[in-house]
């Protein structure tokens, strides 16, 4: 009887284990990102997603193991290249996004755009290509939140705007384009045509993720919105506090209804800490995200604390992940950035066709 002799590299790919219960590890088996070379002793990882904290775990956690079997020193080459996954556009200014993510809240002022903001600052830190698109018509904040509030696109060849650049990143807003007591009146059809315009006419370069912030609410526009952008995925944030949570509800339906992918909620505002005394207190309750997460069975992506700096950052124009300098509310949004873009290679498939935007009549 034969038996077929288990390579070296196998063994090695036995012997791997990642810092969560190996699924991600296994697809990337499986999707054929993983080589090694004997001659040279490098373990190859061809990443499509960037993720710091879990490739240092990966390491962490193996190289003595595979040192030992080898009887040599391992090189790691971690090698990164972000894919389009499951829906994205074929319309020519948005052929070179590879994955649009819209970030939704039920209800207002539950921090949805200080959240995006940072959210696509961690994962441009974490090495990533970012845009973002403040589809936020009623109270366009990213010119103040990006502090390029006197900015104006401008455009090469007068059909297209060049995206603003702010911290590493770049954005297009209705607020650089509209007045903002203008865009306060604007009904249905209007504010879905307005978002349309800035999303398409927009010449973005390569980038990995598009972060949308939407505007607050589950009505027929962000209906209508979610439906004529072609989303990726979408991530709720909600603060623990019963109301919010029950118009979270509502977000988790809406997504539900136009079968957008929902890879998971965020509670902000989670926990106050002191900046004072640094005594912390879970002022709008504890728990709330979560409990939303496991109702509808979906994933929780991470809590980000009440803090006075993320609203004095904010305000200054200089959003807390750009500035860097408070580890403790920093390194919240890192790990939820690498949270977010793990699920996503996850749990989507590859876009294997393209996707054409719908008209709206
Ligand atoms: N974690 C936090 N800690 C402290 N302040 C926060 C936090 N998150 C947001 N804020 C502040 O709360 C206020 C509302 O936040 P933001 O504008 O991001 O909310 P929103 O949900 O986008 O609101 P809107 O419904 O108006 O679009 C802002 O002043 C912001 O700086």
């Amino acid at each position: 009887m034969l038996f077929k002799k288990t390579s070296l590299q196998d063994k090695i790919f036995a012997l791997l284990s990642d810092a969560g219960n190996d699924v991600v590890l296994k697809k990337l088996k499986q999707d054929k990102r993983l080589s090694f070379d004997d001659k040279s002793s490098t373990l190859t990882i061809n990443l499509p997603f960037y993720a710091p904290l879990w490739e240092a775990e990966l390491q962490q956690k193996n190289t003595t193991k595979i040192h030992k079997l080898l009887g040599k020193t391992l090189n790691w080459d971690i090698q990164h290249d972000v894919i389009a996954l499951q829906s994205t556009s074929a319309t020519t200014s948005l052929e070179k996004i590879k994955n649009i993510i819209v970030v939704a809240s039920g209800k207002g002022g539950v921090g949805k755009s200080t959240v995006s903001v940072n959210l696509a600052l961690a994962l441009a830190e974490n090495g990533a290509n970012v845009g973002i698109l403040d589809a936020d018509i009623y109270g366009p904040s990213m010119p103040t939140l990006l502090g390029v509030k006197d900015a104006k696109p401008s455009s090469a060849d007068g059909k297209l705007m060049l995206p603003i650049e702010a911290h590493g990143i770049v954005c297009n807003s209705i607020g650089f384009l509209v007045a903002e007591e203008d865009a306060m009146i604007w009904r249905g059809p209007m504010a879905s045509k307005a978002l349309q315009q800035v999303l398409n006419e927009t010449d973005w370069p390569e980038l990995d993720y598009l972060i949308v912030d939407m505007p607050p609410g589950t009505g027929d526009i962000q209906l209508t919105m979610s439906q004529n952008v072609p989303v990726s995925s979408a991530v709720i944030v909600t603060t623990p506090q019963d109301v919010a949570l029950i118009d979270a509800k509502k977000g988790v339906t809406m997504f539900n209804k136009v079968e957008t992918h929902i890879s998971g909620i965020i509670e902000n505002m989670s926990l106050y800490t002191c900046s004072q005394c640094g005594h912390s207190e879970a002022i709008f309750g504890t728990g709330g995200g979560e409990k939303l997460a496991e109702q509808f069975d979906l994933p929780f992506l991470g809590r980000l604390p009440l803090h006075i700096n993320y609203r004095e950052d904010s305000d200054q124009g200089a959003p807390t992940v750009s500035k860097g300098e408070q580890p403790t509310l920093v390194e919240p949004y890192l790990k939820l950035a690498e949270t977010l873009a793990i699920n996503l290679y996850r749990d989507l498939k590859p876009a294997s066709q393209k996707i054409n935007i719908m008209e709206l009549k």
